[in-house]
């Protein structure tokens, strides 16, 4: 005791000391790279509380609660620049919608920067580590796992896409009463993507079908929905705690690990079948088979737990992802169509000017409005509506201060850089002078926004599914405009409002009443008749 207070003073001196010169050697050592590069200051959130940003977190809850959170977010960057700096749960942040800057991030620095300090822990419960919540050797093995499955099957399976249609075309009325096709259109993706990721679907859109599906997937929709809570809260993501999360979780977990079972079987066949296949004589070749991604994962992997995770992962597992997104796209397009009958018009004069051979894949790539009416569709409404990395070490933004907005700015380990891609996709001047507006037509003749537009996101971690899920969009509304004369919006409320959980959707859905081609000759059939 007397040795430790004997020592106590000059030790508190010497420690203090020492805290007090790093901390002046790291301000040197900043302020030399600041002036090395040029760099400017950001203005700043004008926060009540600097130290742990509270007030910035109320606002989001409160806007959240209102469902104007991403309005809120487009406003704030009017307001204080297209890059800014605030206070994130007691952590320094910068926000950002500087295409350059975001362009950095993504492609020359991408090395600076990950996503799994915000992502891992609230995504851990439900989704395990995979694809879409890691960085480094363990991002590059989960892609590498999925991406000879992309390549392949960058030309969508057309054909078993069609046989899920007319499931579809069966559940929607045929005498153009209301319909909301948000939920609909969920199930026709969930059977399409169960089949791509299992091999088998598990036929949602089957009225007769179990109540196994359905089961599963509400509590697949539970536990994201719980996912997406806890992503928002961040870093107190610890504090949610709701006991039907965690039972949808094993629900769903118990849903995956029949096809993971599946699959590691399929692996041990198959590898029997090729070891065989060896002693066979040349020229055997192997049958077609439809690509399946648990069967491609399955051969790179036998670990379970490696093969559920792939299929449990937010937007990177195929499920959600290919479900979800492009679920939400159609449905999205179809809203802004239904308001607007005119460009529905000029949709189905393209598709009816192909004539009456089958869509094939060459015929839909030719489809350039349909293809505008898309990229115009998430131009407006990113699935993926906001975007976070955090600074793995002190780095550069390229660009976005200073007078002409060219000067770097200075970005210290551990700043956790925000950006809103629904509000990038309203600021930059290309957008101008009609941002908010549906016009497809913007995207004729030489229109290039650049990383003024990132839906399907930019550079390394960029959707490995855009093509095919583009492709399954086009081939869904060109059908639709074969098949439906009009569609009127049936919605009592004109404007799209938000729905943020992991994806970002319409909050009330797409209703619409829809005119079939053959209904509306009936009906003058019918009219000349009387
Ligand atoms: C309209 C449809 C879609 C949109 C708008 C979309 C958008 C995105 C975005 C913005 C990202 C990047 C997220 C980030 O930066 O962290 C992403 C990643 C990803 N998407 Fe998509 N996506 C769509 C459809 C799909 C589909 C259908 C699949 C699979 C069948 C898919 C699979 C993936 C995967 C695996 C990743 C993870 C890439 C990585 O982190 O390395 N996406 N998607």
């Amino acid at each position: 005791m007397g040795l430790l207070s004997g020592f106590g003073g000059p030790f508190v001196v010497v420690l203090a000391s020492y805290f007090l010169f790093s901390f002046v050697q790291t301000r040197r050592a900043i302020q030399r790279q600041k002036k090395q590069h040029a760099c400017q200051e950001p203005p700043n959130y004008p926060h009540r509380d600097p130290i742990f940003g509270s007030d910035l977190f109320r606002d989001n809850a409160e806007n959240s609660k209102k469902f104007g959170l991403l309005d809120t977010w487009t406003n704030r960057y009017k307001k204080y620049g297209e890059t800014f700096t605030a206070i994130f749960q007691g952590t320094q942040a910068i926000c950002t919608v500087d295409p350059k800057s975001l362009q950095a991030i993504t492609t020359i620095n991408f090395k600076d920067y990950g996503v799994q300090p915000m992502r891992r822990a609230a995504t851990l419960p439900f989704l395990g580590e995979g694809v879409f919540t890691m960085d480094g050797a363990f991002w590059e093995h989960s892609r590498a796992l999925i991406r000879p499955t992309f390549s392949k099957t960058n030309i969508a399976n057309l054909p078993a896409f069609e046989i899920n249609l007319q499931k579809f075309w069966d559940l929607l009325p045929k005498d153009g009463s209301t319909v909301d096709l948000k939920p609909l259109l969920c199930k026709l993706f969930i059977d399409t993507s169960t089949q791509f990721l299992f091999g088998e679907s598990v036929n949602i859109l089957d009225v007769k079908e179990p109540q196994r599906s359905q089961e599963f997937l509400d509590a697949f929709h539970y536990a994201q929905q719980g996912t997406g809570k806890r992503l928002q809260l961040g870093k107190l993501a610890f504090l949610y705690y709701d006991k039907k999360y965690y039972e949808s979780i094993k629900v769903a977990h118990a849903f995956a690990d029949y096809y993971v079972d599946k699959a590691i079987k399929y692996r041990k066949s198959h590898l029997v079948e090729k070891d065989a296949k060896v002693d066979s004589l040349p020229g055997d070749d192997a049958p077609e088979r439809n690509i399946v991604l648990l069967h491609e994962m399955a051969m790179e992997t036998d670990n379970p737990k490696d093969l559920r995770n792939q299929i449990m992962h937010g937007r990177s597992t195929v499920f959600l992802a290919g479900h979800e997104s492009s679920a939400i796209t159609i449905g999205n397009a179809i809203f802004q169509l239904s308001r607007h009958p005119g460009k529905w018009e000029k949709l189905r004069a393209e598709v009816r000017s192909l004539g009456s051979a089958p869509l094939t894949l060459d015929r839909l790539k030719s489809l350039k409005y349909i293809s505008n009416v898309i990229k115009e569709t998430v131009h407006l409404y990113p699935v993926a509506s906001m975007s976070t990395r955090m600074a793995y070490k002190d780095t550069i933004l390229p660009t976005g201060r200073g007078p002409t907005k060219t000067s770097p700015v200075f970005v210290r380990k551990g700043t956790i850089v925000m950006s809103s891609v629904f509000a990038l996709h309203r600021i930059g001047e290309c957008w101008k002078p009609d941002p908010e507006a549906f016009r497809p037509e913007r995207w004729e003749g030489d229109f290039q926004p650049g990383p003024n537009y990132m839906p399907f996101g930019w550079g390394i971690r960029t959707c490995p599914a855009r093509s095919l899920a583009e492709m399954e969009i086009a081939y869904t509304l060109a059908r639709m405009a074969e098949k439906y004369e009009r569609i009127e919006c049936r919605d009592e409320v004109v404007e799209w409002v938000e729905e943020l959980r992991v994806s970002t959707s319409s909050r009330n859905g797409t209703k619409v009443g829809l005119i079939e081609v053959q209904s509306l000759r009936s009906i003058l059939r019918r009219y000349f008749e009387e």
